[in-house]
């Protein structure tokens, strides 16, 4: 196709506003699919993909449209993760593109994640149009929505499309915008190569699939590529795109989007945002924004059930094959067992990782609490990187700790600012801003620490806002704080699984909390149990569990020995469930519980 026919564009859209929902009318409007497919969402499909040669894990797909000037163009749609915790692949992905359509809900209007990404957009030069979903809506209010959009966004949304993905109103006029509005890649097809990696994912036939923008060049099949940044070096096996079905095409030329397959092994070695370009005549400098992505938040991941163990390497194992952002390693708690210390990008990036190790790969898990990484000198002048109480070094052997702090970003209606005000100072917030967007919606900037976000932030700010507030946020810096490790030992004895790292400040209430909470989960025992709450050697809280007095069998009067036998052997059932601290024995639901309740 030729350049002055191809538009590259992306969706951004806050989450639930709409944009599968839209991308499939697209779809469908170009013919994109067939009747058996549209009766599905197509775009989110799994099993679909498995039934053929190739995974479509990217939503990115070529669109054939004719359009009202008679001219045939090529649409490349380009997916960006919706959620924070993945803002550096959307970044790349936009960076892929000339244009951005910006889908708002015409009920709800502009949400946090909304901006963030539309910000990014407008960073990248890219030229933005607004379309306005769900007018089908009862609630909808598209006129109040078109002047938010347009006073929040700072963009002209005197044209903005009304649409329902729904209904299927308002697909050409969107279809005709992109063709009119988006403009037209510029590169030269005869300059060395330069494709940038936007997405990459595991094949079990294929290989590494990597999707590219081509800038500059060509690329064909059997030429001898060289990825800049990790510096390997391929021969492209197949080049095509994906309509959405993959199709095998000569060639990829700039301005075009599509796959390369290049017995490429691990995703690692196709990282997001590389630079392709050729091993012989190779570009001079490779594109700009390529970032090395690192976890962020760890979390212990351990099997309920010993016996998993192997599944969950495996599964693990598995995952990360597709996932270069996700880390782990083995590691084991006295009190959970053998498990895995796993790194994630961010609390989504976490969960989805935690729930898919339970659905597809049916292992159920223990989680610890989740934490972040610290960066601690010890009194020697060492720099160590913790990201686990359990790795943070004794007290006395600590000069200083500093912990990552993010710029939060919450929008809010203005009937909850007080409470998420007051949320955020306990969560040790600095405010930066408050701005009333409009006359009922508040955004409301904090500088915070992310070990304060990754507990249950998030959790707490829905429900103060009764699910009204959106929450974005971005990563600042390190800073020193005084923060300690809190242990919770039980006759004595560390329960490694509970040790979190907190503020000095908020030491003794979760000290507290959590010795009053592992109380109500120890059953009593022959003897008295102690349940500390410590810094280092300094006990901050306690609470007793009494000894126990009655045999379980004593109520057994009349001799009836089937109904003993019954008895002594549930308890020995539920004694396979125990795991020994010291002297000790606690039922595993002790610690599924504490570390599952929030505070
Ligand atoms: N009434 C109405 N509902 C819609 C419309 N478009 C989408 N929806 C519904 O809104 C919900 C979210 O739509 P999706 O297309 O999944 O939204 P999304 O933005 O892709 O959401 P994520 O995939 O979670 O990011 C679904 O239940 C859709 O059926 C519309 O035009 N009108």
């Amino acid at each position: 196709m030729i350049q002055k026919n191809i538009r590259n564009f992306s969706i951004i859209a806050h989450i639930d506003h709409g944009k599968s929902t839209l991308a499939d009318r697209l779809l469908e409007a170009t013919g994109a699919l067939t009747d058996r497919e549209k009766s599905a969402q197509y775009l989110d499909k799994m099993e679909l993909e498995q039934e053929r040669g190739i995974t479509i894990k990217a939503q990115s797909v070529r669109l054939n449209y004719r359009a009202k000037d008679g001219q045939d163009y090529t649409l490349n749609l380009i997916d960006t993760p919706g959620h924070v915790d993945f803002s550096y692949e959307v970044s790349r992905s936009l960076s892929a593109c000339e244009g951005a359509m910006l889908v708002v809900d015409a009920a709800q209007g502009v949400e946090a994640q909304t901006l963030a990404n539309v910000y990014m957009a407008i960073d990248q030069d890219l030229e933005i149009f607004a379309v306005l979903n769900k007018i089908d809506l009862p609630s909808a209010e598209p006129e109040r929505i078109r002047a938010e959009v347009e006073e929040i966004v700072g963009i002209d949304t005197s044209d903005a499309i009304l649409a329902s993905a729904k209904e299927g109103i308002g697909i050409e006029a969107i279809l005709e915008a992109i063709v009119q509005r988006v403009p037209a890649p510029k590169g030269n097809p005869d300059a060395p190569l330069k494709a940038l990696t936007f997405d990459s994912w595991y094949d079990s036939y294929q290989g590494v699939v990597v999707l590219v923008r081509v800038f500059d060049g060509t690329i064909k099949k059997g030429e001898k590529i060289k990825l800049m940044a990790t510096g390997g070096v391929y021969e492209v096996q197949k080049v095509g795109a994906f309509n959405p079905h993959p199709i095998q095409l000569s060639q990829l030329s700039s301005g075009d989007v599509g796959f390369i397959i290049a017995g490429i092994k691990v995703v690692e070695d196709a990282k997001v945002g590389d630079t392709i370009t050729h091993l012989h005549n190779p570009a001079a400098e490779a594109l700009p924004g390529y970032q090395e992505v690192n976890p962020m938040v760890f979390s212990g991941l351990y099997p309920v059930d010993a016996a998993d163990y192997d599944n969950l390497r495996d599964a693990l194992e598995k995952l990360r094959l597709n996932d270069a952002a996700f880390s782990f390693e083995p590691e084991n708690s006295l009190a959970l067992g053998f498990g895995f210390r796993c790194g994630f990008l961010g609390l989504l990036h976490m969960e989805i990782i935690q729930e898919r190790l339970e659905r597809e790969f049916g292992v159920n898990l223990i989680t610890t609490a989740p934490t972040v990484v610290y960066k601690v000198t010890t009194t020697k002048g060492e720099l160590l990187e913790v990201e686990s109480a359990n790795m943070l070094p004794e007290i006395q052997f600590i000069e200083q700790i500093e912990e990552p702090f993010v710029l939060a970003s919450i929008h809010v209606p203005n009937e909850f600012v007080g409470p998420v005000l007051k949320l955020c100072i306990e969560r040790r917030g600095i405010q930066r801003e408050i701005k009333y967007l409009t006359a009922n919606r508040v955004m409301v900037v904090y500088e915070m620490p992310l070990n304060e976000i990754v507990l249950d932030f998030f959790d707490r700010l829905k429900s103060i806002s009764r699910g009204y507030a959106s929450l974005d946020y971005e990563h600042l810096d390190f800073r020193i704080s005084k923060l300690v490790r809190l242990n919770v030992l039980i006759n004595g004895d560390v329960v490694d699984a509970l040790s979190l790292i907190v503020h000095q400040d908020k030491a003794q209430h979760r000290g507290r909390d959590l010795v009053s909470k592992m109380k109500e989960f120890i059953p009593r025992q022959q003897y008295e149990v102690a349940i500390q709450a410590a810094i280092g050697n300094k006990v901050i809280a306690r609470s007793t569990v009494k000894a126990l007095r009655k045999d379980v069998t004593a109520k057994c009067y009349g001799g009836d020995i089937t109904r003993k036998r019954k008895l002594l052997e549930k308890q020995k059932a539920g004694k396979k469930r125990m795991k020994q601290i010291g002297s000790v024995e606690l039922p595993q639901e002790a610690f599924l519980a504490i570390l599952k309740v929030k505070d």
